[in-house]
C-alpha cells in the first residue's frame, strides 16, 4: 500500500470518529426502582418509588404488572394483576411511567382475553393497532342523546313489560342459580344480524360456566360479533377488579366508532367482593358490610359510561346489563340498592317462579324499565298496558284464591287470563323470539284469543302462533318496525293470523271439553271451597 494513501485513510477514519463525538449526547434518563417490603394476597407494599403517580403501572420480577393504588408517603399500597407466588419481600420494582391500556378495535371481535388483553382461545395473538387506557372519563352530558330505539333481547317478557333501550343500563338481579346469565346470553344471541356487537365480561365466574358460556356464544353463531373479557374465580383479585374497565374501554372503542354495542357484566358481585378484598388488604377503612367507602363510586363510575352518544359525536351507544347476586332474595342489601339506583331499572329473577318452573323467572312487579319504555316499538305499547295490568291483578289474586276464597266469575275470568299470560310468557333458554311473532302472541293475548285454550295445551298453542308469525306479510313487519302507531288494519291481519292458528287449539278445547271441562281448574278451586 502507498504510504500516500495510507494516511488519508487514517486521517478520513479520525474525521468520521471525531463527528460521532461531537455528535454524542449522553442520554440519562432517570430510572426509579423500588424494593417491595410485603406481599399479600393480590397486593405488594413497595417502598423506593416516591415519583409513582395514582394509578401507574409498576413492574415486578417475572413481568407482572401492578396498579399504584395507595400512595403513602413512606410506601405505595400496589394490587397486583397476576400471579404473585414468586414475589417476595426485597425484589426489585419499577416505575413505567404509564397508565393500563388495552387493545381496541375490531381485531377483537370472535376472540376471548383475560383483563390484561391476553388471548385465552389458543388463537394467538390479538390483531389491533389502537389502544385506549382503561380508565375513563364518562362522556360528557352535552355529548349524550336520549334513549330512543330499543334493544330487542328476544325475550317476550322482558321485551313487552320491561323494554330495554340502546344506550340504557338495566340491572339483571336475583339469587344464585335463577337464570340471571342466561337472560344475557339470550340478549347476546339476539343481537344476531342486528348490527349490534357484544362484550361479555365474565368476572370471578366458575372456569366450568365461562367454559359454557363460550360454547354457548360459538355453537349459536354468536362469536362474529362478541367479545369475551374473562376473568375466572381463582384469578388475583386485581383482575377481576379492572376486568369490567377493560370490556367497557373496548365497547367504547366500538360506540366512538358509531356501533351500538351491548356489554354485560357477569356480575358485579364478584366485583365488588374483589375490591373489598384489596382495600381492606391495603387498610382502607371499612364501612358497611365491610366494603369501603367509595364502592359506590367504583360502580357508578363503571355503568356512568354507558350511554348514547349524540349524532355530532357519531350516534354510537353502549347499553349495559350489570347483574348482580342477591341472598335470600334481600334486594334491599348494600350492594344491590347501590346497582339498583345507579341503574335505569332493574330486572329481577324470583327463585319461587324458577321452582314453579316460570322460566325465566322474571318478577313483573319487582322489574322495572325507567327509560326503555320511551324506546319501545308502538306495537309493545298498544299491547304492554293491558298485559301488565292483567298480570299484575292475576298476580294480587292468585295469592288471594290459595286461600280457598270464594270467587266471583269475574275474578275467575282474570284468574284463567292470567295464568294464559304466565304461560305465553315462559320461553326456554337459547331461543330469542322475532318481534313479529312476539306481537302476534302478545295481540292474541289482549284480545283473549287464549283464554279458550286450555292451560296444558298453552305451550302447542303459543309455539303454533309462533310459527303462523311468518305469514305475516312483510310490509307489516316492516310498519311494525318503523310505524307511529299501530294501524287497525295491520292489526286486524295479525288477529286473523292468531285466529286461524289457534282455532284447533280451540276447538279442540271446547269438543274435547266442553263447558265443564273448560272451567277444570274452577271446579277444583270449588271442590276446595267446599271441602
Ligand atoms: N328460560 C330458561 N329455560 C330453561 N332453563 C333455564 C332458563 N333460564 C335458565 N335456565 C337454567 O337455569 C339454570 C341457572 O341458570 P343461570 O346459570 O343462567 O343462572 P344464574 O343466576 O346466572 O346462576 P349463577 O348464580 O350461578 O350465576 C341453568 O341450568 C339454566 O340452564
Amino acid at each position: 500500500m502507498e504510504p500516500q494513501s495510507l494516511k488519508t485513510i487514517l486521517d478520513s477514519t479520525f474525521a468520521e470518529i471525531s463527528q460521532v463525538r461531537e455528535a454524542f449526547t449522553p442520554q440519562l434518563a432517570p430510572h426509579e426502582v423500588g424494593t417491595i417490603t410485603s406481599v399479600a394476597t393480590g397486593i405488594a407494599k413497595v417502598s423506593g418509588l416516591p415519583g409513582v403517580g395514582f394509578d401507574e403501572l409498576v413492574k415486578f420480577p417475572g413481568d407482572v404488572l401492578g396498579i399504584a393504588f395507595n400512595l403513602d408517603p413512606d410506601q405505595i399500597g400496589v394490587v397486583l394483576l397476576g400471579e404473585y407466588w414468586h414475589l417476595h419481600a426485597g425484589d426489585e420494582v419499577q416505575r413505567t411511567g404509564r397508565v393500563m391500556d388495552v387493545a381496541v378495535g375490531d381485531g377483537l371481535l370472535g376472540r376471548v382475553i383475560d383483563p390484561l388483553g391476553r388471548p385465552l382461545d389458543g388463537n394467538g395473538s390479538v390483531a389491533s393497532s389502537k389502544r385506549l387506557p382503561v380508565e375513563r372519563p364518562a362522556v360528557p352530558i352535552m355529548d349524550r342523546a336520549p334513549v330512543t330505539v330499543p334493544l330487542q333481547t328476544g325475550i317476550k317478557v322482558i321485551d313487552a313489560l320491561i323494554p330495554v333501550g340502546r344506550g340504557q343500563r338495566e340491572l339483571i338481579l336475583g339469587d344464585r342459580q335463577t337464570g340471571k346469565t342466561a337472560i344475557a346470553i339470550d340478549t347476546i344471541l339476539n343481537q344476531r344480524g342486528k348490527d349490534v356487537l357484544c362484550v361479555y365480561c365474565a368476572i370471578g365466574q366458575r372456569a366450568s360456566a365461562v367454559a359454557k358460556a363460550v360454547a354457548t356464544l360459538r355453537e349459536k353463531g354468536a362469536m362474529d360479533y362478541t367479545v369475551l373479557v374473562v376473568t375466572e374465580g381463582n384469578d388475583p383479585p386485581g383482575l377481576a377488579y379492572i376486568a369490567p374497565y377493560v370490556a367497557t374501554s373496548i365497547a367504547e372503542a366500538f360506540m366512538e366508532a358509531g356501533r351500538d354495542v351491548l356489554i354485560v357484566y357477569d356480575d358485579l358481585t364478584h366485583h365488588a367482593r374483589a375490591y373489598r378484598e384489596l382495600s381492606l388488604l391495603l387498610r382502607r377503612p371499612p364501612g358497611r358490610e365491610a366494603f369501603p367507602g367509595d364502592i359506590f363510586y367504583i360502580h357508578s363510575r363503571l355503568l356512568e359510561r354507558a350511554t348514547h352518544l349524540c349524532q355530532e359525536r357519531g350516534g354510537g351507544s353502549l347499553t349495559a346489563l350489570p347483574i348482580i347476586e342477591t341472598e335470600a332474595q334481600n334486594i334491599s342489601a348494600y350492594i344491590p340498592t347501590n346497582l339498583i339506583s345507579i341503574t335505569d331499572g332493574q330486572i329481577y329473577l324470583s327463585p319461587s317462579l324458577f321452582e314453579l318452573g316460570v322460566l325465566p323467572a322474571v318478577d313483573v312487579g319487582k322489574s322495572v324499565s325507567r327509560v326503555g319504555g320511551k324506546a319501545q316499538r308502538t306495537a309493545y305499547r298498544a299491547v304492554a298496558g293491558d298485559l301488565k295490568l292483567g298480570y299484575a291483578q292475576f298476580e294480587e289474586l292468585e295469592t288471594f284464591s290459595r286461600f280457598g276464597a270464594r270467587l266471583d266469575e269475574d275474578t275467575r275470568k282474570i284468574i284463567e287470563h292470567g295464568r294464559r299470560i304466565r304461560a305465553c310468557l315462559k320461553q326456554p333458554e337459547f331461543s330469542p323470539v322475532a318481534v313479529p311473532a312476539q306481537i302476534a302472541v302478545l295481540l292474541a293475548l289482549t284480545a283473549e284469543l287464549f283464554d279458550q285454550v286450555p292451560l296444558d295445551r298453552m305451550t302447542d298453542a303459543e309455539e303454533a302462533l309462533r310459527k303462523a308469525a311468518a305469514d305475516i306479510p312483510p310490509e307489516v313487519c316492516e310498519r311494525l318496525d318503523t310505524a307511529k302507531k299501530l294501524s287497525d288494519e295491520d292489526h286486524e291481519i295479525i288477529i286473523q293470523i292468531a285466529r286461524q292458528s289457534l282455532a284447533d287449539f280451540q276447538s279442540k278445547a271446547k269438543s274435547e271439553s266442553g263447558p265443564e271441562k273448560q272451567t277444570d281448574s274452577n271446579s277444583k278451586l270449588e271442590s276446595e271451597e267446599e271441602s
